[in-house]
């Protein structure tokens, strides 16, 4: 059965995280769920609550308000009530329970994070769009003490987001209901979840009603996954807003490759053009993309077109691999993985000995070939390659390289490429020729 508003039954509304909305704050963050809209700013302060003081820990706390007219009708603000209302006081109690569960407040040092979160708008679900609003704000609060070296550590030891489930009338489970759905719900219940997939809080109830094990699984079961689709989004704004920043600071190439080998060339490469590379390895929270091309480019693309559209700026990728002709120019773009989907270079390089055996020396020549994509979001992608000719040999020579290059031998040099020196291997190599091509094209 379709909800009211067409979502399915684990599906979450959907969810905006909007970075640095606020001037002063230290950190953050405008976070929809739908028509529910909470405004989180954290704010550092160098001191502690007095029954901490002295202890060198710090201390974080969180408030919590609804604008008067966040809601249909207009609600007389507490402030005016001169009261704060006992449900006021237990969620912004669940939010600082929640989030110092997941940061180590003696990294910290002796200060306090205090985390506002003002609905502007709510139309269900605004105490756990706060939690999970919140902790992107104290993140970003924390990034900040970091660059400035106040703190050397990060004290952020895991994801933290939060989302409501329920069942309907109609004895559906259901995920992130909004207020109609709320109003009319059997059983309620939020959920503060970590990025490692434990628990946090679980508030649930029968409103009038009660439920059994299995149906308490099924809300469980929708709670993580929509738990871990807002943990994913949060890890992108927070990779965006950081990347901007250093972005802005450094002259810095983002690389979409998780190989070792190619980084290390690349960076090279690169620092002689006054550059430094960051790759994949440096943002493990970024995906892997599954490379389900049919050639070099559409690998490459798929490579730096997805990465350019996640963090919203320029993204080189490249995708290399090994012609051989006896072969028919396998393994070509399946060099990688030539061997199994394991990826070990001493399989591959087994691999193609074997399937060489008995082929004569003039027979068994070879190029590498690297294709290297430059993605921008809304540009067209730059795309250029290089090759570098060789023999396959017949046994493996040579310390440097990686990935069949023991087995390269190159008569030009009279060396295989792992003979090379780094230095020598990145004057010749493929993946050196696509950078020179690119580099006319890319100084604009
Ligand atoms: O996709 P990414 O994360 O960049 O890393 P990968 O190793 O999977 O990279 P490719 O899909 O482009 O596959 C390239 C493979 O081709 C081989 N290769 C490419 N360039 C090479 C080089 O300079 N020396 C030796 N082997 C190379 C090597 O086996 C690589 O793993
Ligand atoms: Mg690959």
């Amino acid at each position: 059965m379709l909800r009211h508003d067409s979502r399915s039954e684990n599906q979450l509304r959907n969810v905006e995280i909007e970075t640095n909305v606020m001037k002063y704050s230290e950190g953050s963050v405008l976070i929809t769920f739908g028509d529910t809209k909470v405004l989180c700013s954290a704010t550092v302060e160098e001191r502690v609550p007095k029954f901490i003081r002295g202890k060198g820990t710090g201390w974080i706390a969180a408030e919590y308000q609804m604008l008067p007219r966040a809601t249909q009708t207009r609600n007389m603000r507490e402030s005016t009530k001169g009261k704060v209302s006992g449900r006021t006081m237990e969620i912004q109690r669940l939010i600082g329970r929640s989030l110092r569960a997941v940061i180590d407040l003696t990294l910290l040092g002796e200060r306090s994070i205090i985390v506002d979160c003002d609905v502007l708008q709510a139309d269900g679900g605004t105490r756990t769009a706060s939690i999970t609003g919140a902790f992107v704000a104290v993140q970003l609060a924390i990034q900040e003490l970091m660059r400035k070296n106040i703190i050397k550590k990060n004290p952020v030891k895991d994801y933290l987001a939060a989302i409501s489930v329920g069942i309907l009338p109609s004895g559906e489970c259901v995920l992130d209901l909004d207020y109609k759905e709320d109003v009319a719900a059997l059983v309620d219940m939020n959920l503060v979840m970590t990025g490692s997939g434990r628990f946090v809080e679980i508030q649930g109830t029968g409103e009038e009603a009660t439920f059994s094990g299995e149906e308490l699984n099924t809300l469980l079961f929708y709670g993580k996954s929509g738990i871990e689709t807002l943990i994913a989004k949060q890890k992108e704004v927070l990779l965006v807003s950081k990347r901007q920043e250093t972005s802005q600071e450094k002259k810095e190439v983002l690389i979409a490759t998780r190989n070792k080998g190619k980084a290390k060339e690349f960076a090279a490469i690169f620092a002689e053009k006054g550059f430094t590379v960051k790759t994949l390895l440096d943002y493990p929270d970024l995906p892997d993309v599954e490379e389900t091309g049919k050639t070099f480019e559409e690998n490459a693309r798929l490579k730096a077109e997805t990465i350019a559209q996640i963090v919203q700026g320029p993204v080189l990728a490249d995708d290399s691999g090994l012609i051989v002709d006896a072969l028919l120019g396998q393994p070509g773009i399946y060099s990688a993985r030539f061997a199994g989907p394991n990826k070990s270079d001493a399989a591959n390089n087994a691999k193609l000995l074997h399937e060489l055996t008995g082929i004569a020396t003039e027979k068994r020549t070879a190029r590498y070939h690297c294709t290297l994509v430059l993605a921008e979001p809304n540009k067209e992608s730059l795309v250029v390659s290089g090759e570098l000719e060789g023999t396959i040999g017949t046994i493996p020579q040579g310390e440097n390289g990686f990935g069949y290059d023991s087995l390269f031998y190159i008569p030009s040099e009279k060396k295989t490429a792992a003979e090379l020196s780094e230095d020598q291997k990145n004057r010749i190599s493929h993946r050196a020729k696509a950078i020179e091509a690119l580099r006319g094209q890319w100084k604009s």
